[in-house]
């Protein structure tokens, strides 16, 4: 199982991360309580270990938006968060051979899972976020059974997002069978400042739930 820690705006909150064991480390470049420069996360991945992958959360307008961030930041993933169409995914992936590209998709929307087939032929990965007006990290669960019938109808990894937290990510785990969960606001304390013991109980109970699969 892996986790994505996402939503980290400094150095020392990424080796939190890293000390808990997490897969990848998102950071925010869209409109967010939690967006950061692009300076500032170029620091931040220069301070992950190999290991641990770091991924840039957008809502670009143009191609050339996201491939300049890219180049600047040289994520292992992008995570496409905003509304855009699969010709412009597909655009993005041609520009960055190497790079992961996921897109989210918005769980309340509707038509998600025609909106799942149709972007998996274009990106790496599809990720489930709850509907929210600021597209995200909005500490809200969705319809679990409308995830599960995706992870159920893809063949790209599926990550789980939206509401997360440690109480309850075993029981989205078993639920759903996501490739990897995804967690911004359920691992904070005050502040939005990750919290070591919350990223390090929300990765331990996700593994475990998966029973060790990786
Ligand atoms: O985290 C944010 O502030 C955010 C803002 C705008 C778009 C995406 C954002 N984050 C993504 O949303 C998921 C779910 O967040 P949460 O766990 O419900 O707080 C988060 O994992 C990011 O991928």
């Amino acid at each position: 199982m892996k986790v994505k820690i996402c939503g980290v705006r400094t150095p020392g909150d990424a080796l939190k991360c890293v000390e808990a064991g997490a897969d990848a480390v998102g950071m925010l470049l869209a409109r967010s309580p939690r967006r950061i420069t692009i300076e500032q996360a170029k620091a931040i991945a220069k301070t992950l270990p190999p290991s641990v992958r770091p991924v840039i959360v957008m809502m670009p307008s143009t191609v050339d938006e996201a491939v300049e961030a890219a180049h600047a930041i040289q994520p292992g993933a992008i995570q496409l968060q905003g509304d855009e169409p699969p010709g412009m995914v597909a655009e993005i992936k041609r520009a960055l051979p190497g790079t992961c590209i996921v897109k989210a998709i918005h769980v309340g929307e509707g038509r998600e899972l025609e909106k799942a087939m149709e972007y998996e032929k274009v990106a790496d990965a599809i990720l489930l976020d709850t509907m929210s007006p600021n597209r995200g990290g909005s500490g809200t669960t969705h319809d679990w059974n409308i995830s599960k019938s995706i992870v159920a109808s893809v063949r790209k990894p599926v990550i789980l997002a939206g509401g997360l937290n440690p109480d309850n990510v075993a029981a989205a785990v078993r639920e759903v069978g996501p490739y990897a969960v995804d967690v911004a606001s359920g691992v904070e304390g005050e502040g939005r400042v990750k919290d070591l013991e919350l990223v390090k109980a929300f990765i331990a109970n996700a593994r475990e739930a998966s029973n060790g699969h990786k």
